[in-house]
């Protein structure tokens, strides 16, 4: 299968129970896609030329003029690497099993790892934002960016600041389950292929996150490959957009838009970087409320709660209470 003269093997991804449509492939010139993004609906752009200097960005390069720091590795015995956040672990002292380990390596090392790396080991996958400690050769390569259109984007949709460029090196096959992020991203792929499963904020009912205080907040309680039909129901209903993207791409991933992510089988390892932005101020709220807006909600009446019980076991008892027999 090839896409553009693209070489990976649809016949490679995972098969789910829901159906999709493409996302949109559209230059960065063409208005549909500024509109697209000032509307906060996904686009994949084919030509920003955002990370273009980044282009030679492959393990040998990275080894050569990253830098000597070390760099925080995930390591899982299965395919998926469910984000999970270590402070609420401690915050609620809940006996949770982390899904992943995190360890820090030298680049060198992981590095020779990835080249040695076969299918049925450890996945891993290197995640670290990038900072000033990397050689003189990136720093130039950061410079290059096309800051000048990515700086329009923030200005003309009033985002708020640039909050850090992810680094994300993946072994195929990997795949980040479906979640949500509270910022702004355009999502830079520089080597290998990614495939984007979204969904829209108004799924939120279809995809049953983790409570707000759990640590698998803003992830998905539905497993994809073993969907509980039984626990979820609505997840039957769910159908989303698509797009696999290849050295050169750059997708924008509109804020509280829910992202599986999986890095092509058995093809090669994966390097992207994220651009993060903080939401701008909201501006003038018009009604009704979006679904995005509707989920910032949820999440602060979630938050309150919390607050105010102390106890997170006693969040579903009143939250049923308020609702059973009175709005359902
Ligand atoms: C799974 C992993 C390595 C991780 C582990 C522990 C804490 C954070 C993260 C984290 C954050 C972002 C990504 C990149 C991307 C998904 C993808 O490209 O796979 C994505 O979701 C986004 O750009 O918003 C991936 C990860
Ligand atoms: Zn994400």
């Amino acid at each position: 299968m090839s896409e553009n003269g693209k070489t990976f093997e649809e016949s490679h991804f995972h098969l789910y129970d829901f159906p999709t449509v493409s996302i949109p492939r559209l230059s960065h010139l063409n208005p549909d896609t500024d509109r697209l993004i000032s509307e906060m609906k996904p686009v994949v752009l084919t030509d920003t030329e955002l990370v273009a200097s980044a282009q030679k960005w492959n393990l040998d390069y990275l080894e050569k003029n990253i830098g000597p720091g070390s760099y925080t590795v995930y390591l899982s015995n299965n395919k998926k690497f469910k984000y999970f956040d270590e402070s609420k672990i401690r915050e609620h002292n809940l006996n949770f099993t982390p899904p992943t380990e995190r360890i820090e390596m030298k680049f060198w090392d992981f590095a020779e790892r990835l080249r040695n790396w076969k299918d049925g080991e450890k996945r891993m996958y290197l995640q670290q934002p990038l900072n000033d400690t990397v050689g003189k050769n990136m720093v130039d390569d950061f410079l290059s960016f096309n800051w000048n259109w990515i700086a329009r984007q923030k200005k003309e949709n009033n985002w708020g600041p640039l909050t850090s460029n992810l680094l994300l090196i993946s072994t195929p096959g990997n795949i980040t389950p479906v979640h949500y992020d509270e910022q702004e991203n355009f999502f830079a792929q520089i080597h290998g292929y990614k495939r984007f499963i979204l969904f829209s904020p108004d799924c939120y009912d279809k995809l049953y996150p983790h409570p707000v205080w759990h640590p698998h907040d803003r992830q998905s309680q539905v497993d994809f490959d073993v969907p509980q039909y039984d626990k979820f129901p609505k997840f039957h209903d769910i159908s989303g957009q698509e797009a696999v993207l290849g050295p050169g791409d750059v997708l924008y991933l509109p804020m509280y838009w829910w992202h599986h992510v999986e890095t092509v089988q058995h093809g090669d390892y994966a390097v992207s970087l994220n651009f993060w932005y903080k939401s701008g101020p909201s501006g003038k709220i018009t009604y009704p409320l979006q679904g995005f807006q509707k989920m910032a909600v949820m999440r602060n009446i979630e938050k309150m709660l919390v607050e105010t019980l102390k106890d997170v076991n006693e969040v579903g008892p009143l939250l049923q209470a308020l609702v059973e027999g009175r709005y359902t």
